[in-house]
């Protein structure tokens, strides 16, 4: 199979889709690579080493999509690129296609054949493909949130940990999978008060254990978002409902209730956003607006901006995956694979999964009967 890897077009993304590591995986299991030139430069692989791999350079996007039978990225494809594609092309990368339906319905029109990283999902109802960037933009939400608080940053001038003598900074994370628990790591090693609210009793539990008391955990509800977040310092959105758009748990009026100078970081925006004044994606060129006084951050591409770090977590995970529908095709992959199977969110011009159709208001179709 022929694999193209474009260099990513979104505002300050430095990651790329394949390293020279990649590259050289790919070929050794027979197929051939093409990646546009400087792709690599911002998470600091040079065009030379990818071709010390095996791979072949080419100048422009365009010639990379035309050549490509799957093409591999990072984010979600941006307007520029829609026309690119070439019907039954497979693109394998992060859609989230819940928070964009204009994107949706451009990719259905094209008819490709949409494997998303985010809703590829084993059995143990793990998310390979998302973890890593989750344990990423987890670990950096506190570090943003502590940034932002400080006063010349616009913040109220909070030092997460405290001192002796004075109490540490309340910080409030909403979801305790993968963001939140990396999230609360950083948050309890700086000597933040953390409180963790999840809907489910046991993933309580086991942070309960995971952090031995050193966070509180509570459940969701709208009662306990309201306490916890009015009084906090720092909130973090961290829910995810695999494939749907987030549920709004923070509302307008939770964010007026809070200090000013108070700081959320809505990690959830990709899948929409779950504080409702975090209406919109900010990129990291200009991450951050204020509305009733509080510091909003809702940076759809976090880890683009440790893209170093976040390129080689990323392709740890996906491009195992990458030589497996290469080696086998797609519809084999998908048959023997269940996980890349619920990876599969467009076939053909039909969107195949039931999460996203609904979020959306779109017609669904079974990926077996849009396989036929
Ligand atoms: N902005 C960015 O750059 C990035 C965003 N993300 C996003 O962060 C979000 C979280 O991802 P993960 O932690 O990997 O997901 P996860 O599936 O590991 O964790 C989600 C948690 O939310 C909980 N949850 C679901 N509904 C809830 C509710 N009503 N109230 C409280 N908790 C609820 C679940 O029980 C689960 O523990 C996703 O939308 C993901 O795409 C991930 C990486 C980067
Ligand atoms: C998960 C995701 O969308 C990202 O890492 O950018």
């Amino acid at each position: 199979m022929i694999i193209g890897v474009p260099k990513e077009i979104k505002s300050n993304e430095n990651r790329v889709a394949i390293t020279p590591a990649g590259v050289e995986n790919f070929i050794k299991n027979g197929h051939e690579v093409y990646i546009e030139k400087n792709a690599g430069v911002g998470s600091g692989f040079s065009d030379e080493e990818y071709t010390a791999a095996g791979a072949k350079i080419l100048d422009t996007p365009k010639e990379v999509f035309e050549i490509a039978d799957m093409i591999m990225k990072v984010k979600e494809p941006l307007p520029p690129e829609y026309d690119l594609f070439k019907p039954g092309q497979v693109l394998f990368t992060y859609l989230h296609l819940a928070a964009d339906k204009k994107m949706t319905e451009a990719l259905l029109e094209r008819g490709i054949v949409g494997i998303a990283y985010e809703t590829v999902q084993l059995a143990d109802r793990s998310l390979p493909l998302l973890t890593p960037m989750s344990e990423v933009a987890g670990r950096m939400s506190v570090q943003v949130g502590a940034h932002f608080l400080e006063k010349p940053n616009g913040g109220k001038g909070v030092l997460l940990s405290g001192v002796p003598g004075v109490l540490p900074a309340k910080v409030t994370i909403i979801g305790g999978g993968t963001v939140g628990t990396n999230a609360a790591k950083i948050a309890v090693g700086m000597g933040a008060d953390v409180t963790i609210i999840d809907i489910n009793p046991v993933r309580l539990r086991e942070l309960d254990d995971i952090f031995g008391g050193k966070v509180k955990t509570l459940m969701s509800n709208s009662f306990n978002i309201k306490k916890a977040v009015t009084e906090s310092d720092l909130v973090i959105g961290a829910v995810l409902i695999p494939g749907a758009k987030a549920p709004q748990l923070v509302t307008e009026d939770m964010i007026r209730e809070m200090q000013p100078g108070s700081v959320v970081v809505d990690v959830a925006i990709d899948q929409g956003g779950c504080i409702e004044t975090c209406d919109h994606p900010t990129t990291h060129a200009e991450p951050t607006y204020v509305k009733h006084g509080v510091i909003h951050y809702s940076v759809a591409n976090m880890p683009g901006a440790v893209a170093r770090t976040s390129t080689l977590a990323l392709t740890n995970c996906t491009v195992p995956y990458g030589i497996k529908i290469a080696n086998m095709g797609y519809k084999e992959a998908v048959k023997r694979d269940q996980a890349i199977a619920l990876g599969v969110n467009l076939v053909n011009g039909k969107l195949t999964y039931k999460a996203v159709a609904d979020s959306l208001n779109l017609p669904y179709t079974p990926l077996e009967e849009a396989l036929k």
